[in-house]
């Protein structure tokens, strides 16, 4: 079916010589080749790359007499990439813009956001052969080569800027330091608001080779620390940056600074209810992290004088990019093509929209239209946000109840639509009676169920804050 829909679209996608459009926020989707193991399992391709800012998520579904059709849902962004564009083609439309910015003393972050495996690293660090990765086609890589190369133009040579580099990591509530064998780190935040991380390694770089040995460094660093302490990095969010610093009466004061930031998983945000308690933590902290992020851009998209920074330490260490005039952002949202990611590929999607329509002064209908993005279910609620911090267990809890609550609408709504179906089918006889009557039962039974989990995570939550004796 997606095969027979898709000849009869009309496709043009980006090329490399499109114009490149200046925004203060750019949102933009980059579509992964099928990789071997999904085309091992014959993986159908759900997504349609159908212009340079279009494209369309197939997704299979089934009706109640066991027809199958599909939906058809079609997303806009500021670009979208196609499985066959090159890591130098997103940088052009992405980083490279931004460039700029800190050079007339900015601050420019890009962001990787996707699911495990999507292709965030790829894209950020560069392309993969086997086990080596290439540091010098991927965007960190690409957005040195360029800023060396301003900085050796009349006009920025004489200004006699000094280029720093640091790379670090934010795992759980903690700062790691990539360039100093993963010291956990301290972060500080003074009277002005000013946020510091104590010891944090800042390395002088005079050159592209010498930001290539860090990024290397700190790439080697992450994947072994991960690998031996038997966690993974999809559950961490790496920063790398560089700053441009100038001497302005006798101290070296910051130009700008460039973020470039490799987000956890986002399906990782979901670890809550099969997993252990640990993991069920870090989800938790990961879903706050990404939410609070939406929350900063859409205050930088609507250019209001408050940011909700302090939601999580991702924001709060990035800070001074969703404030001022001179702050861009980019985010690319990373998608798997295979029907097996379908769902986590249409969260990102949503997600991803969702920052798009904030950062053009729309109004955030997350909660009216996709209660289905399990990514969102922490914060989206203004109570969510006024639980403590210091009240890990709580928050935990409280997502747990929003997010079988969302099961619940979700189960419901299906309920809904099987018994319209059923009618139609039961009206015209495409279904016999007790085809219908046992998939009401066992839809039914789900329903049950659901609202049972519902009710019991409802419960624990209410012991628990009668016990911590912490009330609304
Ligand atoms: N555009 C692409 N073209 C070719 N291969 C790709 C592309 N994107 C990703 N891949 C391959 O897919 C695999 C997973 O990519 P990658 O490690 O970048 O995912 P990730 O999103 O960073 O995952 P994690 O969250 O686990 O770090 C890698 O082997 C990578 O080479």
């Amino acid at each position: 079916m997606i095969m027979d829909y898709k000849t009869t679209l009309d496709v043009h996608p980006l090329r490399a010589t499109d114009p490149v459009v200046d925004h203060q926020i750019t949102v933009c989707v980059r579509k992964r080749p099928l990789n071997v193991k999904e085309l091992n399992k014959n993986e159908i391709d759900v997504i349609t790359v159908q212009s340079r800012d279009r494209l369309i998520l197939h997704e299979p579904k089934q009706k109640v007499d066991l027809t199958k059709y599909l939906d058809n849902v079609n997303f806009r962004f500021d670009y979208v990439f196609d499985d066959t564009v090159a890591n130098e083609v997103v940088y052009k439309f992405t980083a490279q813009p931004l460039i700029k910015t800190i050079f007339e003393g900015g601050r420019a972050t890009c962001f990787a956001y996707g699911q495990t495996g999507s292709g965030k690293t790829h894209t950020m660090g560069g392309e993969f052969k086997g086990k080596t990765q290439n540091f010098s086609n991927g965007i960190y890589g690409l957005v040195a080569v360029d800023i060396f190369e301003l900085l050796s133009t009349p006009t920025y040579r004489q200004m006699d800027l000094a280029v720093s580099a640091s790379f670090f990591e934010i795992y759980g509530n903690f700062v790691y330091d990539l360039l100093a064998k993963r010291k956990r780190l301290k972060v500080w935040e003074d009277g002005n608001q000013k946020v510091q991380i104590i010891d944090l390694s800042e390395i002088i770089v005079k050159n592209v080779s010498d930001v290539l040995e860090i990024i290397k460094k700190g790439s080697n660093q992450r994947t072994s620390a991960h690998t031996s302490a038997n966690v993974s990095s999809s559950r961490s969010h790496a920063v790398f940056q560089i700053v441009l610093r100038r001497i302005e009466g006798g101290n070296m004061k910051v130009l700008g600074k460039f973020s470039l930031i490799d987000l956890a998983g986002n399906e990782r945000g979901a670890d809550t209810f099969k997993s252990n308690r640990q993991t069920r933590m870090e989800g938790a902290v990961i879903n706050r992290s990404l939410l609070a992020l939406k929350e900063c851009i859409r205050a930088l998209g609507k250019k209001e004088t408050h940011c909700p920074f302090r939601g999580s330490k991702l924001t709060q260490i990035l800070r001074d990019s969703f404030i001022g005039e001179n702050s861009r952002t980019c985010m690319i949202a990373l998608i798997s093509p295979g029907v097996s990611s379908c769902e986590h590929t249409l969260n990102t999607l949503r997600y991803a929209d969702r920052v798009k329509e904030l950062a053009v002064g729309g109004e955030d209908v997350s909660l009216d239209n996709d209660f289905v993005n399990d990514s969102d279910v922490c914060s989206d609620d203004s109570s969510a946000s006024s639980i403590p911090e210091e009240n890990p267990e709580l928050t935990d809890n409280f997502c747990k109840v929003l997010q079988a609550h969302q099961s619940v609408i979700k189960q419901c709504v299906e309920l809904h639509k099987m018994t319209i179906d059923s009618y139609d089918n039961l009206q015209n006889e495409s279904c016999s009676k007790l085809d219908v009557a046992l998939n009401w039962k066992k839809m039914l039974e789900d329903t049950i169920n659901v609202q049972k989990d519902a009710h019991t995570q409802a419960a624990i939550y209410y012991d628990l804050l009668c016990k911590q004796k912490w009330k609304y």
